[in-house]
């Protein structure tokens, strides 16, 4: 990737016995917005405060724009972080907070107030420069604190969890204007968050992160679409998880032996064969139930419940094993503890791995 900014090589973490990262590569293009999406714990912070330069490797390299940084102080390298609890300045106003950078670097303080002001207008926080941390709402200290960082142009900006003290409404509001303004400004953006809506929407580029390693790294379609993981398919799309035998192969679909049934499966006869275990991948939204599908497995309807405007239905199998599904609309006509069939089009499950794996997800 010739226009990469930067660069991650074979990066390692360990904090005590417990290692954190373990072998990170990756490279960032110029003007991306990239996201690192995982669960609690896998890594995410301590990888950006590496980029930052508040954490130093075990071992490996971090490559700001062709140049070694990973032994230089964080000041030292053209990069500036936002983190969730917009760490302002509280007896500074408004106006002193964006501009401290820049004050010192010694810019003269004419040249501070247009570039203060200029920032606050793209922020949309123009009028605040006298207002103080503690007279503003939740998001307009976030809006500072990402002023505050923009400021002084930096090559990279790193933002840790930004939105996520925010109510739902108004971090859906400020995403939409964060991705707006890093194209506007073509800053790269490093972009941590749980919140697989907010990657699939901002980024350029989504990194799966689980335990220490990325998982997948590819585009929102990529990752969602295609996932290489079970892991990837539950964290992005919350798939459901299935995991069976091969016992029939015909062209293209095969007939999966699950503990509960049998399903088919689009597979590609190049790399199937029988007697092969497979995982697949549904997604809640294409879970079949009732009459809707041919090729179904007896169920039972456990749990409705509404959020983000879906039906989330849990539907029991015969085995005991839990398949969700989802569906627009507030309720559904059947009810919990209606027996019911589940299934769907065998091209909608996606294959996500091939082998024995230990996931701590729960699978069939
Ligand atoms: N300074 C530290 N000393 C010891 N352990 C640490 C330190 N910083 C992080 N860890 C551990 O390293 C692991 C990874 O932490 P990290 O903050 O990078 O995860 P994360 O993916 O950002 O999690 P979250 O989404 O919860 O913020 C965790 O188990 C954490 O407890």
């Amino acid at each position: 990737m010739e226009d990469s900014i930067l660069e991650l090589k074979g990066i390692e973490k360990s904090f005590g016995s417990s290692e954190v990262l373990n072998g990170i590569d990756l490279k960032i293009k110029k003007g991306e917005f990239i996201t690192f999406l995982g669960s609690s714990g896998c890594g995410k912070t301590t990888t950006l405060r590496i980029i930052a330069g508040l954490e130093m490797p075990d071992k490996g390299q971090v490559i700001l724009e062709g140049r070694d940084v990973t032994g230089l102080e964080p000041h030292e390298r053209d990069v500036n972080t936002v983190f969730q609890n917009y760490a302002l300045f509280p007896h500074m106003n408004v106006e002193a907070n964006v501009g401290y950078a820049l004050k010192l670097r010694r810019m003269p303080k004419p040249e501070i107030k247009e570039k203060v002001k200029k920032i606050l207008e793209l922020v949309q926080l123009s009028g605040y420069e006298k207002r103080m941390p503690q007279e503003l709402s939740g998001g307009q200290k976030q809006r500072v604190a990402i002023a505050r960082a923009l400021v002084n142009n930096p090559k990279v900006l790193l933002l840790d969890e930004p939105l996520g003290a925010l109510d739902l409404q108004l971090r859906r509001a400020m995403q939409l204007e964060l991705k707006k303004l890093q194209k506007k400004l073509g800053i790269t953006f490093l972009y941590i968050t749980h919140d697989q809506e907010e990657a699939i929407n901002m980024s350029d580029r989504i990194v799966v992160m689980n335990k220490g390693v990325l998982e997948q790294i590819g585009t929102p379609d990529e990752v969602y679409n295609h996932p290489m993981s079970s892991y990837v398919a539950t964290f992005v799309g919350n798939a459901n998880i299935v995991r069976g035998k091969i016992v029939q192969i015909q062209g293209e679909e095969a007939l999966v032996e699950i503990s509960t049934g049998k399903i088919k499966v689009i597979i590609d006869p190049n790399r199937e064969q029988i007697g092969q275990e497979i995982t697949i991948a549904v997604r809640a939204e294409n879970i079949l139930v009732c009459e809707e599908c041919k090729e179904a497995l007896p169920a039972v309807i456990l749990e409705k419940s509404f959020s983000g405007g879906q039906l989330r239905m849990v539907i029991g199998l015969e085995d005991g094993k839990e398949i969700i599904a989802s569906r627009y609309g507030i309720d559904s006509h059947v009810q919990i503890g209606q027996k019911v069939c589940v299934g769907w089009k065998p091209a909608d499950a996606i294959i996500v791995d091939r082998e024995e794996q230990n996931d701590e997800k729960e699978t069939f």
